[in-house]
């Protein structure tokens, strides 16, 4: 059927019946990509057929279908783009004059009432049939609308059947794609109710809105005074009247589904501003702000949850540079999780200042407005929560989708082990590789009841209604998530809930939990709370990620000729590892304006250029320092001897297996790397060129990733970076910063 001619697909030729926006368009592109014989086009009016000759969008035209029939032969497509109603009177003049092996697709937004009049015609949906709708269009129409681009990265949704051949299908696949466009199947009903809702409902309403204006006595006042808000929203309204009052009727189990949905929507908004309910209204326009956005971001492949992971992003780092000047990265993360966290399970309104936009602390912030609670942002790293107490979440819709963040689903266990209501907590590839029995063992031993996926990998399901009882956790390993997550879950426990830990980890959750007025009494590697308190709202600033800063930090101390000042860093003493590490192998470190904020220490830290040398890694720094290790581990290699890092296997359970992946990459580049069970051994190259070139994987970490670029300043060649997409997650800006600081970056 669909043969290569020159190189080119073809099919024989196109008969396309209604040579409107939709027909025209079809025939304008495969003309424009060489895709078939010969276009014809039928219209009702001999004036359309003049026009869409002239206007060079299909080679000849007839008023009358069956005057082509006859010669059309196997390989040839007829495309039906009427209005839907009229699909029907289509079919039967194809009816027993349609020669065998030819192709008929349609256009029509309903499918259903196409399938009922193929039904209606033939007694059943003849094989040769594909029903199909492209998702393109606008509110212009006619002959004169037609473009050869319309398609270009749209969407094709066809339908087609159990009986459907393959071959009839295939060729309607291959010339959609011939037009630049994306091609997927969708069931009947599913297509005729998506659309319902995303399509004829905002019809029916920008139709009905104008028309009620249009009514209005002021009329002329209204339209007058009409703004951009109003323009955009009734631009459909402009929209073909015949094609929609069809689309209506053919699709209208489906329209009224979606009417009354909306309806009762606009009943409790409407109630909502009788009564002057601040709440609901913020509760409404914020959740819909972010669907929105997040609508927005993904039309443009910037979504931070699930689609986003299928986008490809390379860093490509060309060698050498120094850097400079004043940087402020972004806010923390654990910070920015865990204000989300308190803040919405407090009496009160939190008002959040330097909240982190990376898509970790946004997915926690998206489960709590999915659990009810209504949050303002972010705006600037401005965010403001409507906290509703420990008791006030309410069940969320579907899974809690947590991307790439172990943080967010270990606190989660933790604080949604004690409600009233059941939930599953669901992460991206890299989020459901990692160990959970680590906090679902605590949290059973507590009363908590939560199933894991094989090997106590996410997801989880956290059953709702259990009582919890505090329990003396002696952590197994040195994690602040663990222990946070017991402390959380031990808010909602009878009596007094204990954490010891093995060695400090970073104390954000303790520290902030004083901050809203919950006692935690702490003692040594021992924390303490008692269940049913209370939170009071506060006021949260949260500095810049110190883990982030690590980035530049390192990149100042390899790069010969560097000098940064790193802004309004938080320095807590369970986080600076790396600072002591640096200095330990000879950075030239300089911390300035040392302050507190919040009850966070901070402070300004300015990096100059220093020969570094090759040490063995104190193990009592390491959970100080855990996520600074990609970057650290290049430090090592630019470093004179040989540096040695033990007591850090919590390395290989993180976003990747970190000792191997930065172990895989630094080889690559060249550098004598031994990884080993508990940590790795790296030569240093002392001064000068310590990278080669090369493509390495960051396997989707993003300090894997960012760890490579920093690597280009001291490299001999380009170095390539593959599956940086979550950079995203901890360091949104992380390429622009790193090229205003003096990194040669490109993003590919
Ligand atoms: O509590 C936190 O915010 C974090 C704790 C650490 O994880 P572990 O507790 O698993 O060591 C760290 O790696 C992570 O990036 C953030
Ligand atoms: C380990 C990290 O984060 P998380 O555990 O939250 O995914 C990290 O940011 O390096």
């Amino acid at each position: 059927m669909l043969e290569a001619a020159g190189g080119r697909p073809q099919i024989g030729r196109l008969v396309v019946v209604g040579i409107g926006l939709i027909g025209g368009s079809l025939a304008l592109a495969l003309k424009a990509a060489g895709a078939c014989r010969e276009v014809i086009g039928v219209a009702r009016r001999q004036r359309t057929c003049e026009q869409a000759v002239g206007l060079g969008i299909v080679d000849r035209a007839v008023t009358g279908l069956r005057e082509v029939l006859p010669q059309l032969e196997p390989g040839d497509v007829v495309f039906i783009a009427v209005p839907t109603l009229a699909v029907e009177q289509v079919f039967a003049e194809l009816r027993d004059k349609l020669p065998a092996g030819v192709t008929v697709t349609d256009g029509a937004s309903v499918k259903g009432s196409v399938i009922a009049a193929a039904e209606k015609i033939w007694g059943q949906v003849p094989d040769f049939l594909v029903p199909g709708h492209p998702i393109a269009g606008s509110e212009k129409s006619g002959v004169t609308a037609a473009r050869d681009d319309l398609y270009i990265a749209h969407r094709i949704i066809l339908t087609p059947l159990a009986n459907t051949d393959p071959d009839h299908l295939r060729q309607t696949v291959l010339m959609w794609q011939a037009t630049g466009a994306e091609v997927l199947n969708m069931p009947v009903e599913e297509h005729d109710e998506v659309l319902a809702a995303t399509s004829h409902l905002p019809h029916v309403i920008a139709f009905g809105l104008v028309d009620t204006l249009a009514h209005d006595a002021e009329n002329e006042n209204i339209f007058r005074y009409a703004a951009g808000g109003f323009r955009d929203f009734t631009r459909i309204a402009s929209s073909d009247p015949v094609m929609w009052r069809d689309i209506m009727l053919a699709n209208r189990d489906a329209i009224l589904k979606a009417i009354d949905l909306y309806s009762a929507n606009l009943a409790s908004l409407r109630s909502a501003i009788a009564v002057g309910d601040s709440d609901q209204l913020m509760g409404v326009f914020t959740r819909a702000k972010a669907a929105r956005d997040h609508f927005t971001k993904m039309l443009t492949k910037k979504a931070y949850t699930e689609p986003m992971q299928a986008q490809e992003v390379t860093f490509i780092a060309q060698p050498g540079g120094a850097v400079s000047g004043r940087l402020r990265v972004p806010g923390d993360k654990s910070m920015s999780h865990r204000s989300i966290m308190l803040g919405s399970l407090a009496e009160g309104v939190t008002e959040v200042e330097g909240f982190l936009e990376g898509e970790d602390a946004l997915a926690t912030l998206q489960a709590f407005r999915d659990m009810g609670v209504v949050i303002e942002g972010p705006v600037d790293g401005r965010v403001v929560i409507h906290g509703v107490g420990l008791h006030g979440l309410q069940a969320p819709p579907g899974p809690l989708y947590l991307g790439n963040s172990g943080t967010a689903m270990r606190l989660f266990a933790g604080l949604l082990a004690g409600q009233a209501f059941d939930v599953t907590l669901t992460g991206d590839d890299s989020l459901s590789k990692r160990p959970m029995n680590r906090v679902a063992d605590p949290l059973r031993e507590m009363g908590a009841e939560i199933e894991t996926g094989p090997e106590g990998r996410p997801p989880l399901l956290i059953r709702g209604g259990r009582k919890l009882r505090g329990i003396d956790y002696r952590l197994p390993m040195a994690s602040a998530q663990v222990k946070s997550c017991v402390l959380l879950a031990g808010l909602y426990a009878d009596g007094e809930t204990s954490t010891t830990e093995p060695a400090p980890t970073r104390d954000h959750t303790e520290r902030m939990l004083q901050g809203f007025g919950y006692e935690v009494r702490r003692d040594g590697a021992c924390a303490t709370l008692r269940g049913g308190g209370k939170m009071s709202a506060g006021k949260i600033d949260v500095p810049a990620d110190i883990s982030s800063a690590t980035f530049f930090m390192v990149a100042a101390a390899i790069a010969p000729g560097s000098d940064v000042l790193l802004e309004h860093v938080g320095i807590n003493p369970t986080r600076d590892g790396v600072i002591n590490i640096l200095r330990l192998m000879g950075a030239d470190i300089e911390l300035q304006n040392r302050r507190s904020v919040g009850g966070e220490p901070v402070a300004d830290i300015r990096v100059r250029q220093a020969p570094l040398r090759g040490v063995r890694i104190p193990e009592d720094q390491v959970p100080l320092a855990i996520d600074e290790f990609p970057a650290l581990f290049v430090a090592a290699a630019c470093a004179d001897g040989e540096t040695v890092l033990t007591g850090a296997e919590e390395l290989r359970v993180k976003e990747s297996d970190r000792i191997q992946a930065m172990a895989d990459g630094l080889r690559i580049l060249g550098v004598d790397a031994e990884p080993t069970q508990d940590g790795i051994v790296i030569q240093g190259a002392g001064e000068g060129v310590a990278f080669g070139g090369g493509t390495v994987d960051s396997l989707g970490d993003h300090r894997i990733a960012m760890a490579f670029a920093v690597a280009s300043l001291r490299a001999r060649d380009t170095i390539r970076i593959q599956h940086c997409a979550n950079v995203a997650t901890s360091f949104p800006n992380f390429a622009e910063l790193a090229t205003r600081a003096g990194l040669k970056l490109q993003v590919a």
